[in-house]
């Protein structure tokens, strides 16, 4: 899919600045992260008594589960206009350069865990339908005899305009997933797509199922960021790929100091003024800083049974992705 021309600029800005500068690390504590809220599992005693980290605070991991719940069940009705406005806009291109990298092929079947408010399920939808109407424009030239109610007939059918692919967005928040739902109807997103709350933990679906599982801005949260890691292999079929846009590590030491000013001083007053929930995006800058670096969390993924794992950062670093497959 061609890059909106407007996002040209901004996007070199994204990808280039990682590669012009070389590399100087923020502080980065790895933390065993509790699990996020379903509420149903029952948590044995051993695992109730463990402690893990919320902020910058030791709480327990079910104290944690419900914090983080909380969080983005407060933030979910404003938590598109947050990111587009402490973001300027430069999320949106994050997730465009994640879809550019899956580059997904007719037919896919994505899972898109931690999927929130749909953002990466709607560009993956316009990206294969983008796809398949290319494919089928090139037919159409080939079998230039074809009459009109043929041609008419192709374009009416919506499951196939995307080809066979279908995404799969899957979220432990009901008020995410709602706002999400909201947004599809009003956007016209209909076929190829299904929600399911789950817990990026413990997935409710079969083994070998889906080509490729994507997690946008969402590993961070989970508590046990291990079981995640290994619940996205299994559910993958074999050959099939690991996705991960998060939050790493600033590898520029200017823009390290202003990123620093800017997390700790500003976003979390925007979230204050515009939002009027200070907590959650004291949160959110708390979280990126206790996640583990591009190397560490390299290594995780690869713990869980991926290979050929690889990552490139975006934005000198600001985020990164992460890739792996099954094999
Ligand atoms: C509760 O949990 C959450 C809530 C959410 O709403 C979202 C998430 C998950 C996150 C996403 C889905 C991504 C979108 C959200 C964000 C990016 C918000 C978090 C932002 C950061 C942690 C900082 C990184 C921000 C950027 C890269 C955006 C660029 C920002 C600017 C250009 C800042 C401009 C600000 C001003 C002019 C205000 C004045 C600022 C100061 C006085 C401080 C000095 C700072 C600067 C001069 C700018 C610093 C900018 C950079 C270091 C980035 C430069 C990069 C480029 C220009 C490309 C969630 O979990
Ligand atoms: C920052 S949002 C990201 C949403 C979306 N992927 C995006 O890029 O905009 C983080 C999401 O992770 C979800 N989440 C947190 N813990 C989770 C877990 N254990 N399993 C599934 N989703 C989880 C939250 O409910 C929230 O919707």
């Amino acid at each position: 899919m061609a890059a909106p021309r407007s996002w040209g600029l901004w996007s070199f800005c994204c990808r280039g600045w990682s590669r012009v500068l070389p590399g100087c690390r923020l502080p980065g504590l790895r933390s065993s992260w509790p699990r996020g809220p379903l509420g149903a599992r029952p948590l044995s005693q051993e695992k109730r008594a463990t402690e893990t980290h919320f902020r910058f605070e030791t709480v327990s991991e079910e104290e944690k589960r419900g914090k983080v719940y909380q969080v983005f069940e407060s933030v979910a009705k404003k938590y598109d206009m947050m990111n587009d406005m402490m973001s300027l806009g430069i999320h949106r291109i994050w997730k465009d350069l994640l879809l550019w990298k899956m580059r997904p092929f007719p037919g896919t079947q994505l899972l898109d865990v931690a999927g929130g408010t749909g953002d990466i399920a709607f560009r993956f939808l316009n990206y294969v339908q983008a796809q398949h109407q290319r494919k089928e424009k090139r037919q159409l030239r080939a079998q230039q005899n074809l009459s009109w109610e043929e041609i008419a007939k192709k374009y009416q059918n919506e499951e196939d305009s995307l080809g066979g692919s279908h995404v799969m967005v899957c979220d432990i928040n009901k008020e995410m997933l709602k706002i999400g739902k909201q947004k599809a109807r009003a956007q016209g997103y209909k076929a190829g797509l299904a929600w399911v709350l789950g817990d990026a933990e413990e997935l409710p679906f079969d083994d070998d199922k889906f080509d490729v599982y994507t997690i946008a801005f969402g590993i961070r949260n989970v508590t046990h960021i291990d079981r995640a890691l290994q619940e996205a292999h299994r559910v993958l079929k074999p050959g099939g790929r690991f996705l991960c846009l998060e939050f790493s590590q600033v590898n520029n030491p200017l823009v390290s100091r202003l990123y620093d000013v800017y997390s700790f001083q500003v976003i979390p007053v925007l979230g204050e003024v515009i939002a009027g929930d200070w907590k959650s995006y004291q949160y959110l800058v708390e979280s990126i800083r206790q996640f583990p670096s591009q190397e560490e969390f390299k290594e995780m993924i690869e713990d869980a049974g991926f290979q050929k794992v690889t990552y490139e950062n975006l934005t000198s670093g600001i985020v990164a992705i992460h890739s792996g497959f099954k094999l």
